[in-house]
């Protein structure tokens, strides 16, 4: 892209003892206003206004608007390429001063400048994260931080930040015990908890060792331990008491082959809110209850979260990322994790239908192995669910024929009337009258979230509301104006992006930092006391902090965020969150990998469909500017709420398609696949909620 104005006045900002009427040396004496100023980056500015060089001023370009960039600077170059950094990302600086202040301190460097505002990684941003976080006094949180630091933040002295953030670390424990070995051996005890629950251990990391153990849980096989200890609620155990007959069928037939060590497999298929997640959460009370373990599993972290114990799939098994027909699970046979799935009764699995056919075969011959039964999934009895109206699996930039050969099954039975192919209608009910784009969004905002500002810092009001669409971009937009509305501070927080491997600058950071990229937080992430945000990333999944955990961000510093749990077993915790570098598992988006350190975390006041699978939301608006795309996507978006009353679709409508009422085209794969014949030769329990074994 080339520049179209001359580069002696664009440069002279760069060069300004030689070029001295630049933008930012004009801007004091021209009619241009500051509220006008505001709203244009310096990059921005010639493709609005022009220069007139007689005159010394800029004027509004009556033209079409130009394409321009800055000139590039590299970081070796100093201060010029963080003038440029600067020049980026401010809008509207009145001078160099104004420029290199930041909250109201000017710094003399443009470097310092960038710093402060979070432009550019500090060399201690590890241990100002944790300085930071041990201002808010939740030591427990600050050691998991820690630990999520030592797995994902690859720190180079590991001694040094233990030495110097031991107090902090600490805190709780000293007002309790006099003894430094003990309180020390205390909190690297549970530092080594949350390392193994991440899949590392304490020795992997220069830390001291345990020279006594001082928690008994620990002792023998941890994970063996944990499974036992899993509370059982009373409620799950009472809820046996108010099955309808379909749940009672499947419970007790499957409550049989626990009584009778009898082994199975069970496919428990039903409609969203058919009550499976209630039968899943009796069956692991009942099997609890009798000192038996049940593992709980399920595809996404989001339903994971919903029962007690729930681990993701992956998390538990161990699934390789890339699958192939012959795929095992990473799970040795002397291992922890194998010692659990050997001594477990039950295994539920929630959202099977979501997981990739493969990865079931994988877990499947990897239970045969290390069990060594050659039955299915090694003779345990096996409990998996879902629904297969919904989402299927996730298969980037997949055919239809490849999505369905990694499906499990298909049943979109396309029961709804369509016309023109795959037209169906919404009911009047439920549609919200369509404006043009910016307008629909403003009138979907207000009908979704009515007196927002008296409930700025209600949770139950914020989390209960959510606007679904099927696309990043129109989740981002409607997230950028709810946060405009959000009162409050704000804090934004810069990414810091880098193209693996480009030793020639190919890619200039400003490109990097441009891109959107649908499984990685935004470059600039805009934050406010009180606001939603949804995780990214499994961090700690044994303790609620999975991809599509939903939280509530409750304090801020510069390298630390302070979120609470919100949906979940876990619903209530205070955690840390910091930056962690992310890459895309399977980046073929591309010609060189992304590496974005930022927050593993978007805004949630509006999400995709897919990201919502296995939430619920009270209220729903569903924005459909396009129609949706994948099998499933308009089923999911309309059984997330609980009633049809307050879930709403506002859809744009499709050009040349007339007709009274609101249509819009919906996926349905009917395809049949394997599965669908083992279930033919199988009982079924009844349409609703059908469940068969073998
Ligand atoms: N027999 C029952 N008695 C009382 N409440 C029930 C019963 N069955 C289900 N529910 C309630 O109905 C709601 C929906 O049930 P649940 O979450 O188990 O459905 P689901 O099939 O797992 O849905 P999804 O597929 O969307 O996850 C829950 O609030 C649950 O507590």
């Amino acid at each position: 892209m080339h520049a179209t104005y001359r580069p002696r006045r664009l440069c002279g900002a760069f060069f300004p003892s030689l070029f001295l009427k630049s933008i930012l040396l004009c801007w004091p004496y021209n009619s241009i206003s500051q509220i006008i100023r505001w709203q244009y980056l310096y990059k921005d500015f010639p493709k609005h206004f022009t220069w007139n060089g007689s005159q010394l001023r800029w004027n509004r370009r009556l033209l079409k608007a130009q394409r321009d960039r800055i000139v590039s600077a590299n970081p070796s170059e100093g201060e010029r390429y963080y003038l440029r950094l600067l020049l980026s990302n401010v809008k509207g600086p009145t001078s160099f001063e104004d420029l290199c202040t930041v909250d109201g301190v000017n710094h003399t460097t443009f470097r310092k400048a960038a710093l402060e505002m979070g432009l550019i990684e500090n060399d201690k941003s590890l241990s100002q994260c944790l300085a930071e976080a041990s201002l808010f006094q939740f030591p427990n949180a600050l050691r998991r931080l820690f630990a999520t630091i030592m797995i994902f933040c690859e720190p180079g002295d590991v001694r040094k930040l233990w030495n110097d953030h031991f107090d902090s670390l600490s805190e709780d424990h000293r007002l309790h015990c006099q003894s430094v070995e003990r309180v020390r051996n205390m909190v690297l005890t549970e530092i080594r908890v949350f390392l193994q629950s991440m899949g590392k251990n304490l020795h992997d990391f220069d830390l001291p060792n345990i020279t006594k153990d001082v928690n008994l849980r620990n002792v023998g096989h941890r994970e063996v331990q944990e499974e036992y200890g899993i509370v059982v609620e009373d409620e799950h155990l009472c809820a046996k008491d108010s099955f309808n007959s379909d749940q009672k069928v499947l419970f007790d037939e499957i409550m049989t082959h626990v009584d009778n060590d009898l082994p199975g497999v069970f496919f428990i298929i039903g409609l969203g809110g058919t009550g499976k997640t209630f039968v899943y959460k009796a069956l692991l009370a009942e099997v609890r209850s009798r000192g038996l373990i049940a593992l709980a599993t399920a595809s996404s972290g989001a339903a994971a979260n919903n029962m007690p114990g729930g681990r993701t799939a992956h998390t538990r098994f161990k699934i390789p990322i890339n699958l192939n027909n012959n795929s095992m699970c990473n799970i040795k046979k002397q291992s922890k994790a194998t010692e659990v799935i050997r001594s477990s009764k039950l295994i539920i699995w929630d959202e099977a239908s979501m997981a990739k056919r493969q990865a079931i075969e994988a877990v499947d011959r990897t239970l045969q192995d290390i069990i060594g039964v050659s039955l299915p999934f090694g003779e345990k009895i096996m409990v998996m669910g879902g629904d297969f109206r919904q989402v299927l699996p996730v298969i980037k930039r997949g055919t239809r024929a490849q999505i369905v050969d990694s499906s499990l099954r298909i049943v979109g039975d396309g029961t709804e009337e369509s016309i023109e192919g795959n037209f169906i209608r919404i009911p009047d009910d439920m549609t919200i009258p369509c404006t043009p784009r910016g307008n629909s969004i403003k009138e979907l905002i207000n009908a979704i979230f009515p007196s927002i500002q008296n409930n700025l810092y209600s949770s139950d009001y914020i989390i209960s509301r959510a606007i679904l669409s099927t696309r990043n971009e129109s989740v981002d937009e409607i997230n950028d104006k709810m946060i405009d509305i959000f009162q409050g501070e704000e804090k934004i927080y810069y990414s810091f992006d880098e193209a693996e491997d480009d030793h020639n600058n190919f890619y200039p950071i400003e490109f990097l930092n441009s891109l959107t990229v649908s499984g990685l937080p935004p470059h600039k992430l805009r934050l406010k006391i009180g606001c939603p945000i949804i995780l990214l990333r499994n961090i700690d999944p044994s303790h609620g902090l999975c991809n599509g955990t939903r939280l509530i961000c409750k304090g801020f510093q510069h390298n630390v965020i302070n979120p609470e749990i919100v949906v979940g077993q876990h619903t209530g915790k205070r955690v840390f969150l910091l930056r962690i570098p992310l890459t895309l598992s399977e980046d073929d988006m591309f010609p060189f990998k992304l590496k974005r350190k930022q927050f593993p975390i978007r805004l949630s006041f509006s999400m995709t469909i897919n990201k919502a699978q296995g939430q619920t939301i009270p209220h729903v608006r569903v924005y459909l500017p396009d129609s949706v795309f994948s099998h499933g996507q308009f089923y999911v978006a309309l059984s997330r709420g609980i009633s049809r009353e307050n879930t709403k679709v506002l859809v744009h409508l499709v050009k040349d398609f007339r007709r009274d009422g609101v249509y819009t085209s919906n996926v349905v794969y009917q395809e049949k696949s394997a599965m669908d014949e083992t279930k033919k030769n199988s009982e079924e329990i009844s349409d609703s909620l059908l469940g068969f074994g073998f």
